[in-house]
């Protein structure tokens, strides 16, 4: 797995092949030892040139063998053995030197990048650090701080900076390689020690405590619990105050610590997901590998409120061509300087010229004729979807495809408008579009496998994950929200506050608790839903009572709360009290805890304590549950799509893998018993009755999460 040729008489060229991305794999580490130990004995020759085949430099360690039990030399000492040879080794940088082959880099004398080329150490993000010297070597090279940064946000930089931080010597626009060659041959006879990185000391500026606590502070804020990065910031530490063998020690010894750790599994669970979930399928027959996206160049986005807006500044950022279609002047104007004035500040931040030119304005859907793909992002209603499909239906041309933003409503009622349902998908963006990742790609009962393609190839064309999902209320995220939100509601009902509920989710790892995020989304999105369906307002049920709604326990605590005119962080007041109107500083608000006491005395509920495992168990469970049945009906298609889902779309913690991964993790036995516990405490929750594919699975042994598929009952059945 490792190329030996001797090219220019002197120079031996090492090439890594392991396709696709020269992964370091026993074999490829085992070739790399061998063919370096044969140069260095080798008199002819008097340089080493190590690159990587199909224009990648390497990927890292092979992040499949992590699982498995260790074999093949290690890379620590195959590394110091190029670094302390007496021979000048050259990388010759293409495509990516990522983790383990950027530390392979980092133990040549010398490296040589092409300037598309990006390196990095992304470790951290799968719940790792650099261990094979990573942590000692780069801050060695570039200095403490630089060094602290790469390696606990894992973020890949480009050859230019690589350049400026002086992790290479040379970048290149012609071949890499060929200059590594010619390199190879000058710095013959040159001094080697200066450039062997394990003999130099850390460059640091003078407050190096100082630095390193306001690092690991800065680190554990953004850290939600992942040890990783803390890790990180040990090991970077040794290398500003150990000499570097210990450094060295101390890296192997935090590994040890994080390398069978269930964050780092959930981690590396959640990179192979991410890839996972774009190899599609149908039930049809039809897949990713067998069906063909159109070429799409002219979009258009119909209604340019919030999500509107960011779909847009997200397809130009793409280098696509957008039509922008509003209803009157006056609203297209509005939309017009906040896309651009969105367009520009991001621009700005990336120090590049802003796209404007891409953009085009317009009230007249006429100007829609020759546009490929459309994408409706007016207000949620359905009323209003249908005019506008109809109407874009006969607008324009035959062949468009004609996609839906809704968040839940049905798909295939708005194919059916149409005279082209087969054309119809849904392309279901999280605000701010522009920013969030995900992109839950809706397949209608009569979409066809072109369609699919084509949005799954557009998310792709705009850097989202995109998850192929089946047609049903809330698809698969909002479908699962729904029994996470309600039993946030039951348990301030039942005596916890806002805070404590959010305490919790937030010490599992959310960004944000669920109180907090509902005070973010705006209180009235919900309470205008539960309005038009028949929960809260006129067209209640009389004969309902007032904490129970078609047939089953309901809390009608957020509708009371919007009744006051709380509506989140909008009007600064929600669940929380803001600094201002659309402030951003949540403090608990002593008059929405006298509203919980006063509400529990009206309905003669006593008030008990709450753990912070009771919340976890009770959200997390319910969503779990749900995610069960989305699978169980064909919904979703495996329980990675739905992973991927929370950890992109929602803020599941990626270092608990999402929400069936940590099912898993906590063991499938144990969810069912909790889920059973709190069924017998609520009987008039269906939500906690636990799914027939979770009572099948546990039945079953519990199988793992890879094996979850052979259980389902309709496999593929809505997809
Ligand atoms: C008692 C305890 C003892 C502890 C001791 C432990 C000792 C052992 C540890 C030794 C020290 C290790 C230190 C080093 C660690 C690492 O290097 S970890 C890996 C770091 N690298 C990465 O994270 C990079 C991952 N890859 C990428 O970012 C991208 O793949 C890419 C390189 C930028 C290419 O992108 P693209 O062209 O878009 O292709 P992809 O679709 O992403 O990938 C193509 C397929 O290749 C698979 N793949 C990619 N990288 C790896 C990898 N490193 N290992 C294995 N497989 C990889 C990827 O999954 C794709 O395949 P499919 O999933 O089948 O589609």
């Amino acid at each position: 797995m490792a190329r030996y040729e001797q090219v220019q008489g002197t120079v031996a060229l090492i090439t890594l092949t392991n396709p696709p991305v020269n992964a370091l794999s026993a074999a490829v580490r085992l070739g790399i030892t061998e063919t370096v130990t044969r140069a260095l004995r080798d008199p002819e020759v008097k340089s080493m040139v190590i690159c990587g085949e199909n224009g990648v430099f390497c990927g890292g360690a092979d992040i499949r063998e992590f699982a498995k039990p260790m074999s093949g030399p290690p890379l620590v000492p195959m590394i110091a053995a190029i670094e302390e040879g007496e021979k000048p080794v050259v990388a010759a940088i293409e495509g990516a030197a990522f983790g383990g082959g950027l530390e392979l880099a980092l133990g040549c004398h010398y490296r040589i990048a092409h300037s598309k080329a990006r390196v990095g150490l992304p470790e951290v993000t799968l719940g790792l650090l650099p261990a094979a010297g990573g942590t000692q070597r780069l801050p060695r090279l570039i200095g403490l701080a630089p060094a602290l940064d790469l390696i606990t946000t894992g973020r890949h930089v480009t050859a230019q900076e690589a350049l400026k931080l002086g992790i290479v010597d040379q970048v290149t626009d012609q071949s890499a390689l060929d200059l590594a060659i010619q390199f190879a041959q000058q710095v013959v006879g040159q001094p080697l020690l200066p450039r062997k990185l394990s003999t130099r000391q850390t460059p640091c500026p003078p407050d190096v405590d100082g630095l390193l606590e306001e690092t690991m502070a800065q680190v554990k804020q953004r850290a939600r619990g992942a040890m990783a990065p803390i890790a990180c910031v040990q090991a970077v530490r040794a290398a500003a105050t150990l000499p570097y063998q210990a450094g060295m020690q101390k890296e192997q010894e935090l590994m040890a610590t994080l390398f069978h750790s269930s964050q780092a599994r959930a981690m590396q669970y959640c990179f192979f997901a991410q890839r996972a979930v774009g190899r599609w399928s149908l039930s049809s027959g039809a897949h990713s590998g067998n069906s063909k996206p159109r070429p799409v160049s002219k979009v258009a986005v119909i209604g340019l409120g919030t999500m509107g807006r960011g779909i847009t500044v997200a397809l130009v950022k793409a280098g696509m061509s957008v039509l922008a279609v509003e209803t009157n002047k006056k609203q297209l104007e509005i939309g017009k300087q906040m896309v651009s004035a969105m367009l520009k500040h991001d621009a700005q931040k990336r120090n590049a010229t802003p796209r404007l030119d891409l953009l085009h304005f317009t009230i007249d859907l006429l100007e829609l004729k020759n546009t490929d793909l459309i994408i409706e992002a007016v207000f949620e209603d359905m009323a209003l979807k249908k005019q506008v499909f109809k109407e874009l239906s006969s607008v324009c041309k035959a062949d468009a495809f004609l996609c839906t933003n809704t968040s839940g409503l049905d798909v295939d009622e708005l194919a059916a408008v149409t005279k082209r349902p087969e054309l119809v998908v849904g392309m279901h963006f999280f605000a701010p579009a522009h920013v969030m990742k995900l992109l839950e790609v809706v397949h209608g009962s009569r979409s066809s496998p072109e369609a699919v393609a084509t949005a799954m190839h557009l998310g792709k064309r705009l850097g989202k994950v995109s998850v192929l999902v089946g047609n049903c209320a809330g698809f698969v995220g909002n479908r699962m929200l729904k029994p996470y939100l309600e039993q946030a509601n039951f348990l301030l009902e039942e005596g916890a506050t806002p805070e404590l509920v959010d305490g919790a989710l937030e010490e599992f790892g959310f960004p944000m608790g669920v109180f907090k995020m509902s005070d973010l989304s705006g209180l009235d999105v919900g309470w205008r839903i539960r309005k038009e369906a028949g929960l809260t307002g006129p067209n209640v049920d009389p004969r309902d009572p007032p904490r129970r709604r078609q047939g089953r326990r309901y809390s009608p605590l957020p509708d009371l709360v919007c009744e006051q005119g709380r509506l989140g962080q909008k009007n600064g007041r929600g669940w929380y009290l803001y600094d201002k109107p659309g402030g951003r500083v949540a403090t608990p608000d002593p008059s929405i805890h006298k509203f919980l006491e006063e509400y529990r005395i009206k309905h003669g509920i006593s008030p008990r304590q709450i753990d912070r495992q009771e919340v976890v168990e009770r959200c997390l469970f319910a969503l779990i549950n749900e995610g069960f049945r989305s699978l169980d009906d064909g919904i979703a298609a495996g329980p990675e799509d739905i992973d991927m889902i929370y950890v992109f779309g929602y803020g599941w913690p990626r270092h608990r893998g999402g929400p069936m991964f940590y099912a898993g993790m906590v063991g499938l036995p144990r969810v069912l018993t909790r889920l059973e516990h709190y069924r017998q405490a609520h009987p008039e929750v269906p939500h906690l009755e636990p799914s027939p594919l979770l009572r099948r699975l546990v039945a079953s042994g519990s199988p793992p999460i890879n094996k979850w598929r052979d259980f389902l009952q309709r496999p593929h059945s809505q997809l």
